[in-house]
Parts: C-alpha cells; structure tokens; sequence
C-alpha cells in the first residue's frame, strides 16, 4: 500500500549549470591537498553529547599523530569548553610548530571579539568567518536581499581584519567561506567572495582562503565539480587565494565531490575523521586519504595507526563505526563468500614483496593498516573449500592439497549450516582432526623395519589388530606399496592409494611429518590423516588409519 506522504512531486531537480568549457573531467590527481581536520568543530557541534575537553584532548591527540598540519579547533565564542579548550592549547604549548590552529566565528562583531582573545598568544592561527549566502537563507532565514548578505560579509571581513592588528605577535591568516555555497547562484558566490577579497587584498605571499562549502549536498558530485570550476576562473586574485572545499554527505557522495572539486582546480579539503558530523556527516578524510594510498599517491597523513583512529574517534563521538565503513570497517577485508575466498588465496601466494599490490577483492594490502591476513578470510555457509583451508592452512603451516580440501569443505558445509554462523578457525582444526586424524581403529602401527635393494623396498612390520600382534611382510617400489602389499597377504583387503602427500611440520628437534592419504578399497574412498616424528612411521600409520576408517563403515564391516 502506497503511503500519501511520501510523494516525489513536493521536490524539483537541482538546476543544471550550463558549463560547456568543463576541463575537471580530464585532470587527475597526482598529490595530497592540504587537509584541514573539522572534528572539533563541525563534528563536535554534530553530537548528541558535545565532547569534554577531555575528549577534545583526546582527539586533537590523535589529529596530531595522524599529521594533519590544519586543525579547527572550535567555535570559541559560542561556549565555554571550546574556548577553554583552545586556551588550553595555548597556555598548555600543545601545539606543535608545524601545526595551525583554524576557530570558526559567524561575521558578527561580538562573537569576532572573542573569537580573537579565545586564541590569543598562538604562533599562527587561522580565522575562519562565514555568512550564508543561499536564496532560501536570503530570503527566509536572514529576509535580506543579495545586498546585505554581501554587507553582512564584508563587514565580518572588515572586522576580522581589525581584531587582528591588535595581536601583531600572531600569524593570522584569514579564512571566508559562504555558507551553502553549493545551493548559491555561483554568480552571486563570485560576488560575495570578491567582496571579502577585496577587503582582505591577499597576496600571493600571504594567502588568504576562500572555503566553498557544500553545507548540503544537492546534487550529483558533477556537477559541484562545475560550481567549483567556475568558482575558480571567475573570481578574483585567484593566485592569491587557497580555494578549500567543504563537503557534507546528505546524498552519500561527499567524498566524490571533493575528489572532483580538487580535479576542478581546488587545493584543501576540509572533512572529519570517518566521516562524523552534521546529518549525514562531513566527508570522510580517511576514506579520501585512503583511495588516494591505493592509487599510489602519498596522502600525507598516517592512516597505518588505524585501530587507534577508530578507538579515538568512537570513545569521543560515542558513534560505533560501521563494519563496511570504507577501508577502516572490521569487515572490509573479510571474505565469506567462496569464490572471493578461493581468488584471494591464489592472489596472495602468488603476490610477490617486490611487485605491486595486485590481489583479487584486496584493493590494498590489510597489513598497511595493521590488520592481519588472519581475518582476511572468514568462514560460514557461503564459503567454499578455499576458507576453510585457507584457515587450516594458516594454523598448520602447510598447504593443503586440493583433494583434501574437497573432503574438508564437506563437514565443514555441515557445521556452518548447522551452528547457523560463522566457523572459528580453531573449529575448522577440530573438524580436521576429529574427521581425519582419528588416532582410533583397529590396526596400529607398532614398529617397522625397511630393506632396500635398488628400486625393491621390503618391509617387514608388526601391526597390533586388537588384542593381536600381527607381523607383516611386504615388497613394493616404495616403503609405502611394500607396506600395502604386506597388509594385503595379512589381512586379505587390498588397498589402492589414489593421493598422497607428505609435508613436515615445524623445524629442528620439534619436527614432525604429516602425512596425508586417500585410499579406494573395494569401491570407496576413505580419507585421513597421519603424524609422526618419523616421516615413514607417519607415511605406514596414514595407511593404517585409511584402513581403520574403512572398517568403522558398513561395507567394509560387513
Ligand atoms: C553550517 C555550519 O556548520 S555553521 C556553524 C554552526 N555552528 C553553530 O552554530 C554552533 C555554535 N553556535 C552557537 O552556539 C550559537 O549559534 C552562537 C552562540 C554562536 C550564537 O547564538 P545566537 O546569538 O543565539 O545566534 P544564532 O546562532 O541563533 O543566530 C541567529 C542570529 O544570528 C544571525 N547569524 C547567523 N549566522 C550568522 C553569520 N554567519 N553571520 C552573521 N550573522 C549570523 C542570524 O541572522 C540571527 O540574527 P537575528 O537574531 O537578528 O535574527
Ligand atoms: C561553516 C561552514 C564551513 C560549514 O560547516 C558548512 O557550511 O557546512
Ligand atoms: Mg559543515
């Protein structure tokens, strides 16, 4: 039933920008933009609990660690922990020399007064004004016409201007952004910013930024590309200027836009840590930096550390992070599915250190940001052999043999069906062992010796049967065919080896050989496993235990 409410024609298309000289569609990117963290601002102010300035500690902790060189702070006129944490900053000397400190202020003289005494005594500080400049704030949200919202932010400019002559010891750089720029005429954006410009007279020497912010995301990533391509070749002193870009996620392509706004001629991105703040949230700068790393680029902040970015940023947002979040997610380099298993596992042994990183379903390597080849590949009904091996193969050291795996894959299949979840990779090895490395049966392997005259083995072995000791002899090409032959005349069963494979475990004193063996007798195949200190005690026992299993079953029982 459809529901009255939910009706499309309340909405109208976002108007098209008539660009026929677009350019962004052919550039690349070749290097990291200057990053300016929002987290204490943007993200903060996005909350349900604003962070203490523990947390506000915290975080900024962790910014500067992942070194970002930008970092706002705050909005230190709208309340008391903000500016007390900015003074801590300050009077504390956290701020390291290479890194700037950037408050935001709305262009209002009283809240620039104390923006200004909020960071007195920083080194260098960034002063980021804004104004909104959109039809629907002109007209219903500040009733002004386009007049006074060019007055409203060249006065703040004028203003943020004077403040600073006062605090001659502070590098101040000026920062303007119109609010929802991406929902302006970007005529009337040209208009308004060349107004701040003109007031502030940056210079290439001394910069000043213009921050285009998409405060709402409206409308495909193309076509903010052509806002911002505009932007740049029609406003002023555009060689003077830092053109930063603001995107927010309400239509899930934040950071699309702002990788189409650096290819349209920005430089600096504005954005939170996993993507935290206003709505839907700010664009995501890890998963910029990281699609920037996994194409070769430098991105210029440290992303290895990511188990602590998500600790951080969970203890001071109380925001869970997805498990598919892009690149950082606990599941985005996990494989359930069969198939995905069975390429990542032939990728991964034929990736070579030296070569680039070129492994099917891994878009880059886990390890670069410490997560381990262990949780690459998980297992539950989905999977196929390649998982369960795969895992097999991580705790034994050794690579199964792919009939094993078939075999394997079946009680495995029955487990995950059965537990309705995920099979641990401790159970996988309990399911090998009790499946195939029974230690049970009727026939074991008591003691051996082995004559060799050229190509021709004799074995003569004593194997317990129950209560019995019986003594066999045997010839063969082989230990192995001589040791069949012999329990053929003892026992009458004639046994066929379809796969056998040997692999040694462990090194030095400790080794041990295992032993891995499929026999046909009268019709069926029978699987198992063998270990031993001794490679041909472990290769005679693989056979016995073949033998055992096919006595439990009925057929040969019978
Ligand atoms: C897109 C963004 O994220 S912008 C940043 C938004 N962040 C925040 O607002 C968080 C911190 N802000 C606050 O705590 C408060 O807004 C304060 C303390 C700064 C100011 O509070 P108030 O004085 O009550 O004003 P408020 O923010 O509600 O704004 C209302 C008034 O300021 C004017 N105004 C709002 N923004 C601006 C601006 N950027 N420049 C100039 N005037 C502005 C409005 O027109 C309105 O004027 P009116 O009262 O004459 O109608
Ligand atoms: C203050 C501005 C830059 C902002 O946060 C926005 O427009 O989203
Ligand atoms: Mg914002």
């Amino acid at each position: 039933m459809s529901h009255t409410a939910f009706n499309h024609e309340k909405y109208r298309a976002f108007p098209v920008i008539q660009k026929l000289d677009r350019r962004w569609p052919g550039n690349t990117i070749e290097q990291a933009p200057d990053w300016c963290s929002v987290d204490l601002r943007d993200g903060n102010q996005a909350l349900i609990e604003p962070m203490t300035v523990e947390q506000k500690q915290r975080m900024w902790g962790l910014l500067v660690r992942m070194g970002f060189k930008e970092i706002e702070v705050g909005f230190p006129a709208a309340s008391q922990p903000d500016y007390d944490f900015v003074r801590w900053l300050i009077e504390a000397n956290q701020i390291p020399e290479d890194v700037t400190i950037q408050v935001l202020v709305q262009a209002r003289d009283e809240l620039i007064e104390r923006t200004y005494e909020a960071v007195a005594g920083a080194r260098r500080v960034v002063i980021h004004v804004y104004n909104s400049t959109s039809p629907v704030q002109r007209n219903k949200v500040f009733a002004l016409d386009k007049q006074g919202i060019i007055d409203i932010a060249r006065r703040g400019a004028a203003k943020v201007q004077s403040e600073a002559r006062k605090y001659p010891r502070t590098e101040w750089v000026f920062q303007y952004s119109p609010e929802s720029f991406s929902s302006t005429e970007v005529e009337f954006a040209v208009d308004v910013c060349n107004a701040v410009i003109d007031q502030w007279q940056p210079s290439r020497e001394k910069k000043a930024i213009i921050n285009l912010p998409a405060t709402v995301e409206s409308a495909m990533p193309n076509v903010f590309a052509d806002q911002v391509e505009y932007f740049c070749d029609q406003v002023n002193q555009r060689d003077a200027l830092i053109i930063s870009i603001h995107t927010h996620n309400d239509r899930g392509c934040a950071v699309a836009a702002a990788e189409l706004a650096i290819l349209a001629g920005a430089d600096r991105i504005e954005g939170t840590l996993l993507g935290n703040g206003e709505r839907t949230g700010n664009m995501d700068i890890v998963t910029m930096a990281m699609n920037l790393y996994s194409q070769g680029i430098d991105p210029q902040l440290d992303i290895s550390i990511a188990d602590d970015i998500i600790a951080t940023v969970e203890a001071c947002t109380n925001i869970k992070t997805h498990p598919r979040h892009p690149w950082l997610g606990e599941l985005v380099y996990t494989a359930f599915s069969g198939s995905h298993q069975d390429a990542i596992r032939k990728c991964l042994a034929q990736q070579r250190a030296d070569e680039h990183w070129d492994v099917a379903y891994l878009p880059i390597d886990p390890q670069d940001i410490g997560r381990s080849y262990q949780s690459v590949i998980r297992v539950n009904s989905q999977s196929g052999k390649g998982g369960a091996a795969y895992l097999l193969e991580q705790q034994l050291g050794i690579e199964l043999p792919r009939w094993l795996q078939v075999e394997l894959a079946q009680p495995i299949q029955t487990l995950a069906e059965k537990q309705q979840g995920e099979v641990e990779p401790q159970q996988v090895l309990q399911v090998f062992r009790q499946h195939f490395m029974s230690r049970e049966g009727q026939y074991q392997l008591a003691g051996y010796q082995i004559d060799r005259q050229g190509n021709q083995h004799h074995v003569q072995a004593s194997v317990s049967d129950a209560d019995d000791l019986m003594l066999i002899h045997g010839h063969g090409s082989g230990a192995i065919s001589a040791f069949v032959d012999g329990m053929h005349k003892a026992t009458g069963i004639e046994i066929q080896i379809v796969q056998f494979d040997e692999h040694s475990l462990g090194e030095g004193a400790d080794a041990s050989a295992l032993a891995l063996m499929q026999v046909n007798i009268r019709g069926q195949r029978y699987t198992a496993v063998a270990q031993d200190s001794d490679i041909v005690a472990a290769g005679l026992s693989v056979v016995l235990a073949c033998l055992n299993t096919a006595m439990k079953s009925a057929s040969i029982a019978a």
